[in-house]
């Protein structure tokens, strides 16, 4: 239970899971009626190389969320020793596939490729990660929008505005700074007019800085780094990270868990995603939901 004046810790649970699967059910609908109107439905290229377990469990999921929506699929997997030419000719041939309105390529990849060389790439109308430099530089400018924007750092802005949390004005602290993540979180968050730190690794006092924060995205990849204590009351938390933990009580013998103290943390906050079961389910629903963009984009043109 909460404290005094605090409610119920059930309540302060925002539940990305069930929030996902709103959406999805909301794209299913416009896909049928896209598909209705013009007789096409969006189509999104999914491209995994190489065999880790985590990217190929991420790839299934996108791939059974398509299917479930109504958007076709095409799946295009590389060997772990294929060369960048070949990446670039895949992408190269789905920029030219009229079927094909979205391209995603699965990362991390294989370190002998430049991942930044293969998603500038991809066509900036079938982007539909969010991740192309021009996309990325229109989220950065005042007055600009992008076609796009990152699933993972969209999907944490969808569920701040589904939970009721106004943005404008308020203390905004993101913990961390990726390319995928951190950064584009932060800028997201400036354009919908909060004030906002990025706290890093050589961020002095990271704790201090958050104890201001109205809104925390924890993104730094580090298990529960952020504390009770580095919280302040009545703060609303969205916790991005996806840590694999030692657990004896799980088959695996591992746990999934989030870059923030949650069992603690709740008991400061007002409002706080799980893991797993918060920003996770997001990233896919913001995917379907640019694919749809992408596709209406084209098919209703
Ligand atoms: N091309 C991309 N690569 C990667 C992205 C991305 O957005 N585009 N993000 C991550 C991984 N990712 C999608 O690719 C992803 C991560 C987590 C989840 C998710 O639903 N997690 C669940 C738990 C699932 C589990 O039990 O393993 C949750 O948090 O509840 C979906 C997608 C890196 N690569």
């Amino acid at each position: 239970m909460g404290g005094k004046n605090s409610k119920p810790e059930a309540e302060k649970i925002i539940d990305g899971k069930a929030i996902a699967a709103t959406i999805r059910e909301e794209i299913k609908v416009e896909v049928a009626e896209l598909k209705a109107k013009y007789g096409k439905a969006p189509g999104l290229a999914v491209v995994i190389v190489g065999n880790r377990p985590d990217s190929q469990t991420y790839v299934r999921m996108k791939r059974k969320a398509c299917d479930e929506a109504g958007i076709v699929s095409f799946h295009k997997e590389m060997p772990e020793d294929c060369s960048e030419e070949d990446v670039l000719q895949v992408v190269r041939d789905f920029n030219a596939d009229p079927d094909c309105h979205g391209i995603l390529v699965q990362l991390p990849l294989p370190k002998h490729m430049n991942e930044e060389k293969v998603l500038a790439e991809i066509s900036l109308e079938k982007d539909v990660d969010g991740f192309h430099p021009l996309n990325i530089g229109k989220l950065s400018m005042k007055g600009h929008e992008p076609l796009f924007m990152p699933c993972t750092p969209k999907g944490c802005i969808v569920l701040l505005e589904r939970s009721g949390v106004d943005l404008k004005g308020k203390n905004a602290v993101v913990v961390g700074r990726s390319n995928i993540v951190g950064m584009p979180a932060a800028l997201m968050l400036m354009k919908k007019d909060c004030t906002v730190t990025v706290v890093h690794s050589r961020t002095k006092d990271p704790a201090d800085i958050c104890r201001r924060a109205d809104v925390i995205i924890a993104a730094a990849g580090s298990a529960h780094m952020v504390k009770k204590n580095w919280i302040k009351k009545g703060a609303v938390i969205i916790d991005v990270g996806t840590n694999s933990v030692p657990d004896a009580t799980k088959k695996s013998g591992f746990r999934l868990t989030g870059d923030v103290d949650y069992d603690e943390a709740i008991k400061r906050a007002d409002m706080i995603t799980p893991v797993p079961g918060g920003v996770g389910p997001m990233t896919i629903a913001m995917l379907l939901s640019n694919t749809l963009d992408s596709g209406r984009r084209s098919i209703a043109n």
